[in-house]
This record gives structure tokens, C-alpha cells and sequence, in this order.
């Protein structure tokens, strides 16, 4: 009888504080909608002459809460996926709106509306999206501070220093070809990239730093294995509005365990400047110099620019210094890696483009070792066709995002009203038919001296335009060329994928879901053992 008084009492006290624990679930979702309800309602008063303007402009249906964000669910492949589809879908519409979440978003896709949006544009708004690996680099920042940050850095890709760069290129792709060797001459297939990402890591830092990180000799680091991960949560935030404010998204990874892959690749640069800094006081107390006076402290790359503006001013914080670091470590060796793993896949795809490029190769370089350099590069014309041709069809950095404190008129007489965010499809200009006749296809013909000659304008983007367009764009070409006249004159490539084996994602950058899988014949062992494979 007490025993079931106990139990009944407790079912009563467990079953009261459930109910309990609901009521305040419940009133919290109540506020917390009300809330959301506030904001977009404030919002929507706030931007009432921005949805003026945008009633002309043909728009992708949008659901409540979420806009037009249903349309692209699903995990980065099928994003791509139907990305592309609506790409295909509103191609001649455009520009038309779309709304992620409440938020109208003008979404353009033709050459000329691209170079008048670029053209006046300072400011990449991505929705706060990449911030928190990019923090206060020259990539997130606006305004003055961008300014400053990138005045900075524009020396490190002077002439001077690109020739500097040079020799490290040359001395990592020949490591590279050499390292290649043991996966050559067999019938086993391999994944280019892996060994690609690891060089082009190394490289960047050396050059960018002067750090050795070695993981081509050492193996993958984790900072490698991190960054991806980091870039692609981020972008995955996009399909979840929940994820939007910087607090929930921190509270997700905490919980998911998440937050240390941040850390991880935020430790790296801090190391590199621990490094730099230990090694110029160790001069310092060995020479009883100045170290500022010294020889370890003249100009040698951008790890010494950014020092010294820190030193000269103390609002260019450490904090910046760190970040622009990270920033042109991660924005460069990924997409130098891509474009060269997209451009051996297509090599080892089209065996007769890939023999004419070795032709091209061959006039210039007589021996395996000769060092390439900047004047022999611009012989490389075919070569260059089939990189461009690679930068059309695989938009490494296929869209980017702008907001602009002005009015901006269309050719069309279309006008994008002030502070409303443009989506820049880049992919969507380089897959025009008007403009590359065979655009689905990879055909380095697009790119032929007579194709370009004939084009009086602007269509064709891989590094962006304007005031804000990319800041490496011609050491990432002198790094694609070099490792390529490397990796060509020793191999040859072949490959079992077709097209169709092709599943591009998308997150920070374009990439194949499937892998770059080659096969690759020593180019002397054919020449010395008898036509074994045709080159
Ligand atoms: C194939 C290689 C590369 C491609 C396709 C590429 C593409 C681009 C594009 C399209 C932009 C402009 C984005 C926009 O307008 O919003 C950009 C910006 C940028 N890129 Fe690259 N990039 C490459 C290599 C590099 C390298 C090697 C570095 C550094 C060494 C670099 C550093 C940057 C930086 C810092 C920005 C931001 C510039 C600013 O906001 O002022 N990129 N890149």
C-alpha cells in the first residue's frame, strides 16, 4: 500500500515536472518565434524600398521563413546539383531574385551585368559565412580596414618577389615528380590531388612565410585535413537558417565536438609567427644587433611585410597578421591544387591535347631538370589554352557575394537598389553558349589566340575583376604552369574516369566529389625501353 503510494506519487511528480519542462520549452519557442517574427517585420520596414525596386525583376519562388533555400537542400554534391539545375532553369531570366530566408538576394549570371557589378563593388558580404576561419583578413574585412590590408600585401606579388618565389617552385615540383615515381609505370590507379595538395601546402607557406611544413615529405597534417572540413561546415550553414547567428553555430560545434578543427587550423599561422619570431630573436642575441637593421629581417615575404606594418602600427594587431596569413595559406594552395588536379584529369582524359602540350613543352625544355622561369612560361600558349580552358569549365571559385552602398544601374536599365546583395555567378558567365560555343564540353579551342582576339570585352572571370579581385591570381598561374611543365615533361597521364564519373560540390571552392584518379608512364622509361606506351 506505501509502496504504491510512493510510485504513484512518483509517476505524479515526474509526469508534473515533464509537464512542467514543456510549458517552458513551449514559452520559450513562443518568444523565440516572436522575436523572429520582430526582426523580420523591422526588417522587412527597413528594406521596403529595396522589394520596391525588385518587383521588376522576375523572381525564384521563395517559402515563409525560408526563401528560397528549400529549392537547394541537401548534402554540397546534390546543392551543386540543383544549383546547376536552376542555373540552367532562370539562365535567360536573369538577373532575378531569390531569397535566403527573408533576405532578397539579386542573382546575376551574364558577362556585362558582372563586370558593372564588380566593377563599382568594394564589399563581399557572404552572410558572415567563412568569417570564422578568415576572421580579420583582407577576405572578410570592408571598407578602410580592407583597404589597408590589402595595400599591405600588394608588394608580396611585385615582380621582384615573383621571381623570388621561383626557386622554391622549382625545387617543390621536382620533389613532387621525383615522389611520383614510385606510383608510376603500374596499372594502379591513384588520386593526383592528395599528392597535388601537399606540394602546393608546402609551397605557399614557404613562399608566403618561409616556413618549412614539409607535408609532402612527412605526410598529410592535420591542419590539411581541417581546413576542408572547416570551409564545408560553412558553407553547409547556408541551407540552415538556425545556424545563421555566430552564437548558435559556435553552440553546434560545441556540442558536435566540432570546435577543435577551428583551432587546429588557427594554430598553424600562430606557429609560423612563434617560429619567425624565436629564430629573429635568436639572431638578435647572437649577432648583439638590431634586429630590425639586420639581414634577417629585410623584406623576404609577406610573413616580414606583415610584421613590420604591425610594428609600425599597433592597430594592424597580431590578430591580423595571423589571419592574413591563414588566409592567403587556405585561399592559395586549394585552389592551386584543384586547378592543377582538374587540368592532369583532362589532360589524361584528352590524350591527343596532352601529346600537343608535351610537344610545346619539349621546344622549350630540351632536358628534365632545366628550372622554369617567367620568360620561358610565356611561351607556354597551348599549355595556358588548356589551364584557362580548366578555369572556364571547373569555375574553381564559382560565385561570390557583394552589397553596395549605392544604386546600381544594369546595361538593361535594370538598377540593383542600394544595399542589396548581389549573388556574382561566375559559373553561370562561363557557361554561356553566346560567349563559349561549346560550353559543356572541355575544348581548349575556346581560348585559341583567334577565339580571344575576336572578343573586344570581358567574359571571362576565374580570378574575378575589379577592386577586389584576386590578389594571387599571377603567382597561382606561375605556380599552375610550373608544377604542370614538371609533371608533363617526366609523365604521362591516363586516366579511367569519363565526363559523366564528374560530381562537382561546392563550398569555398569547386571541386570533383569523385576524385582526380590517374595512372601515370614515365616518360624517359618509354623513350629508353622502347615505344611501350605512345607518348
Ligand atoms: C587558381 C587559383 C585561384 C583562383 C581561381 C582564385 C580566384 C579568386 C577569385 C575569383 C577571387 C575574387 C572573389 C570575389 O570577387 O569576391 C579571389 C580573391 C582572393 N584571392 Fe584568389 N584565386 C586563386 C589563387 C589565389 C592565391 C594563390 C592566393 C594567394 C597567394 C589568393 C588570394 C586571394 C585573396 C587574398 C583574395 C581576396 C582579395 C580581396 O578581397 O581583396 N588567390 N580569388
Amino acid at each position: 500500500m506505501a509502496s504504491s503510494f510512493i510510485i504513484n506519487s512518483i509517476k505524479n511528480s515526474s509526469m508534473n515536472s515533464n509537464s512542467l519542462c514543456w510549458k517552458i520549452l513551449a514559452t520559450i519557442a513562443l518568444m523565440v518565434l516572436c522575436y523572429a517574427i520582430l526582426c523580420m517585420s523591422m526588417y522587412k520596414w527597413r528594406t521596403r524600398r529595396i522589394r520596391r525596386m525588385l518587383n521588376s525583376f522576375y523572381a525564384i519562388s521563395g517559402l515563409p521563413i525560408i526563401g528560397s533555400l528549400y529549392l537547394v537542400t541537401g548534402n554540397l554534391r546534390e546543392r551543386f546539383e540543383k544549383l546547376f539545375v536552376l542555373f540552367k532553369q532562370y539562365r535567360d531570366k536573369a538577373p532575378v531574385v531569390a531569397w535566403v530566408l527573408h533576405i532578397p538576394v539579386v542573382v546575376i549570371g551574364k558577362y556585362d551585368h558582372i563586370q558593372t557589378v564588380l566593377g563599382k563593388s568594394h564589399k563581399r558580404n557572404l552572410f558572415g559565412i567563412w568569417e570564422m576561419t578568415f576572421g580579420d583578413s583582407m577576405f572578410s574585412l570592408q571598407g578602410e580596414k580592407w583597404r589597408k590590408s590589402r595595400r599591405i600585401i600588394t608588394p608580396a606579388f611585385s615582380p621582384t618577389m615573383m621571381q623570388q618565389y621561383l626557386p622554391v617552385l622549382n625545387e617543390h615540383s621536382k620533389f613532387l615528380t621525383r615522389k611520383l615515381a614510385s606510383l608510376s609505370d603500374t596499372d594502379e590507379t591513384f588520386d593526383i590531388s592528395h599528392y597535388v595538395c601537399s606540394m602546393n601546402l608546402d609551397t605557399i607557406t614557404k613562399n608566403m612565410t618561409g616556413y618549412e611544413l614539409g607535408s609532402l615529405k612527412n605526410g598529410i597534417t592535420e591542419f590539411q585535413t581541417a581546413l576542408p572540413k572547416t570551409t564545408q561546415m560553412e558553407s553547409m550553414r547556408l541551407s540552415f537558417p538556425l545556424l545563421f547567428p555566430d552564437f548558435m553555430y559556435k553552440i553546434y560545434l560545441l556540442i558536435s565536438g566540432n570546435y577543435k578543427l577551428y583551432e587546429t587550423v588557427h594554430r598553424l599561422p600562430r606557429q609560423i609567427i612563434q617560429d619567425k619570431l624565436s629564430k629573429e630573436s635568436a639572431y638578435k642575441h647572437e649577432h648583439h644587433e638590431n634586429i630590425h637593421n639586420s639581414e634577417a629581417t629585410s623584406t623576404k615575404t609577406l610573413l616580414d611585410l606583415l610584421l613590420k606594418a604591425h610594428n609600425a602600427d599597433n592597430t594592424f594587431t597580431k590578430k591580423h597578421v595571423q589571419a592574413e596569413i591563414l588566409n592567403m595559406i587556405a585561399l592559395g594552395f586549394e585552389s592551386t591544387t584543384l586547378t592543377v588536379s582538374f587540368v592532369l584529369l583532362m589532360l589524361a582524359m584528352y590524350p591527343e591535347i596532352q601529346k600537343k602540350v608535351y610537344e610545346e613543352i619539349r621546344t622549350i625544355y630540351k632536358d628534365d631538370d632545366e628550372e622554369v622561369n617567367i620568360e620561358d612560361m610565356k611561351e607556354l600558349v597551348y599549355l595556358e589554352q588548356c589551364i584557362n580552358e580548366t578555369l572556364r569549365k571547373f569555375t574553381v571559385v564559382p560565385m561570390t557575394f557583394r552589397e553596395h552602398d549605392e544604386d546600381i544601374v544594369l546595361d538593361d536599365k535594370k538598377v540593383i537598389p542600394a544595399n542589396c546583395r548581389v549573388l556574382v555567378g561566375f559559373y553561370g558567365a562561363h557557361h554561356d553558349k553566346r560567349i563559349f560555343p561549346n560550353a559543356d564540353e572541355w575544348d581548349p579551342e575556346h581560348f585559341a589566340p583567334d577565339a580571344i582576339a575576336s572578343q573586344n570585352k570581358q567574359v571571362f572571370f576565374p580570378f574575378g575583376c575589379g577592386i577586389r579581385s584576386c590578389i594571387g591570381a599571377k603567382y597561382a598561374m606561375m605556380s599552375i604552369k610550373i608544377q604542370l611543365v614538371h609533371l608533363l615533361r617526366s609523365y604521362r597521364f591516363t586516366t579511367d574516369m569519363k565526363m559523366q564519373d564528374i560530381h562537382l560540390t561546392v563550398d569555398v571552392a569547386l571541386r570533383n566529389d569523385s576524385g582526380y584518379w590517374l595512372k601515370l608512364w614515365s616518360r624517359k622509361e618509354i623513350y629508353e625501353n622502347g615505344i611501350k606506351h605512345e607518348a
